[in-house]
């Protein structure tokens, strides 16, 4: 028998909670090369429950405090390194800066980064600069000021409300968010049974997120989850039972449930196919009926519709609280594309629309460009168009209501309950 070649030694075993510290570096090199969290769930599969819910919320935590990291790292490095080697430090930076036991995290992340082929020459510097870390300690890193938004986002938002409202924000940012929910029927139910609080909107806000599927009535479809501010435009556009709805950008279906609810005839289209099938799943769920479209809502022209909603398209900046990679994966560059498309939309919805009947446009973005300066340019550009006067809702404070008549929510609102996503909203008309 030919004598076999000798085997290479086998690797060390891996240290313990390697699995989703890797998945979560795996997660924050994907988002610093351009992509969302969103596009990279594949980096979680390989995991038990409980690992992809560690690696996912050591991913957001990192990205979400980045800037903090950066900061405590600067002193330690004389040039910055290359991506996956700051990433790497920075999720160790969090780890040690939030408490963790010192010596476990650096020998865990001089391990990883040891192991990996592009990143294994920097061991050495992970090695010494993590030690430093872990000298200083969470003491230095709670001292440190809350992360700023980026140069390209943060100018635009100074520009439009002013720094310390921006500065506000960043820490809503940094807090994170809550987990609200909307109720298909009794919100105050809701409340009791899953131990929330009752918002002054209607919605149910939980403090600890946990486990949404093993909530009393998940199953059951008696709630989705939606933010405070999310849950506002169906509230305002207030659909009424047998009335004929279009909801032209329904994914993943939010909204629509809430307009079903109402025993409204609701049309919900997405150009998605596959975000249109999470619509149908929740309408399945909840027991709620809609007829759903895949489909270019531009080349939509089914008219007459009683009531139309268009949630479209945006820089989504007002969820940065919830999806704190959208800084990092970011740069601002289809801000344009974004804002014609939504006056476009616009323009068509408002054709599809009856004589006396009502339309929501909203977008969950903090630039006014994307909401006020919308409704504005549409009421300029034609003479069939009124803005209706905001509807009596519970909760709505009346410093939210805007110049032109719409309905502006920021993050840093509501700071003792928790805050809300950015969002803004108007009612229109065309008037019969
Ligand atoms: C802000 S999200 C809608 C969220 C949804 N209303 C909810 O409450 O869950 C925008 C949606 O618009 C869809 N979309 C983008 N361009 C579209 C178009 N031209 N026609 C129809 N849908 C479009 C996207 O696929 C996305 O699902």
């Amino acid at each position: 028998m030919a004598d076999r070649p000798p085997r290479r030694p086998a690797a060390p075993p891996a240290k313990e909670g390697a699995a989703p510290r890797k998945a979560a570096w795996a997660l924050v090199n994907g988002v610093t090369a351009g992509r969302l969290l969103s596009e990279l769930g594949g980096e979680l599969e390989r995991l038990a429950p409980a690992e992809r819910a560690r690696a996912a919320r050591l991913a957001a935590d990192a990205l979400r405090a980045a800037g903090r990291a950066d900061r405590m790292l600067k002193p330690h490095l004389s040039k910055r390194p290359p991506d996956a080697v700051r990433n790497a430090l920075r999720l160790a930076t969090l780890e040690i800066g939030e408490g963790a036991a010192a010596h476990g995290v650096v020998d865990a992340w001089v391990d990883l980064v040891g192991r990996h082929p592009h990143t294994s020459r920097y061991r050495g510097l992970v090695n010494a600069v993590l030690r430093k870390i872990a000298e200083a300690g969470p003491e230095a890193w709670s001292k440190l000021p809350v992360p700023n938004l980026p140069r390209w986002l943060r100018r635009p938002l100074a520009e439009a409300w002013g720094d310390r409202p921006v500065q506000q924000m960043e820490r809503a940012h940094f807090a994170g968010a809550p987990l609200d929910l909307t109720a298909r029927t009794d919100p105050a139910a809701l409340a009791e049974a899953t131990g929330g609080a009752l918002l002054p909107t209607g919605s149910v806000r939980l403090a600890q997120a946990g486990q949404v599927t093993a909530l009393p009535g998940f199953a059951e479809g008696a709630f989705w989850v939606q933010d405070a501010a999310a849950a506002l435009p169906a509230r305002l556009l207030g659909a009424r039972p047998g009335e004929r709805v279009l909801d032209l950008c329904a994914a993943p279906g939010g909204k629509t449930l809430q307009v079903a609810a109402t025993g409204a005839d609701v049309t919900a289209l997405d150009i998605s196919p596959d975000r249109l099938a999470r619509v149908e799943e929740n309408l399945a769920r909840c027991g709620l009926a809609a007829r759903t479209l895949a489909g270019d809502a531009l080349a939509f022209d089914e008219g007459g519709w009683d009531a139309i909603l268009l949630d479209a398209p945006c820089s989504a900046t007002g969820t940065i609280r919830r999806h704190p990679d959208l800084p990092h994966a970011k740069d601002g560059a289809e801000f344009g594309r974004l804002i014609e498309l939504q006056a476009r939309l616009l323009d068509h919805a408002l054709t599809l629309l009856r004589p006396g009947g009502r339309l929501v446009f909203c977008t969950c973005s903090l630039l006014p460009d994307e909401g006020e300066v919308q409704v504005e340019e549409a009421l300029a550009a034609r003479d069939d168009i009124a803005v209706l006067p905001l509807p009596d809702l519970p909760g709505l404070a009346p410093e939210w209501r805007t110049e032109e008549g719409g309905l502006r929510l920021r993050p840093d609102y509501w700071p003792e309950r928790g805050g809300m996503d950015g969002f803004y909203m108007a009612l229109l008309t065309k008037p019969a």
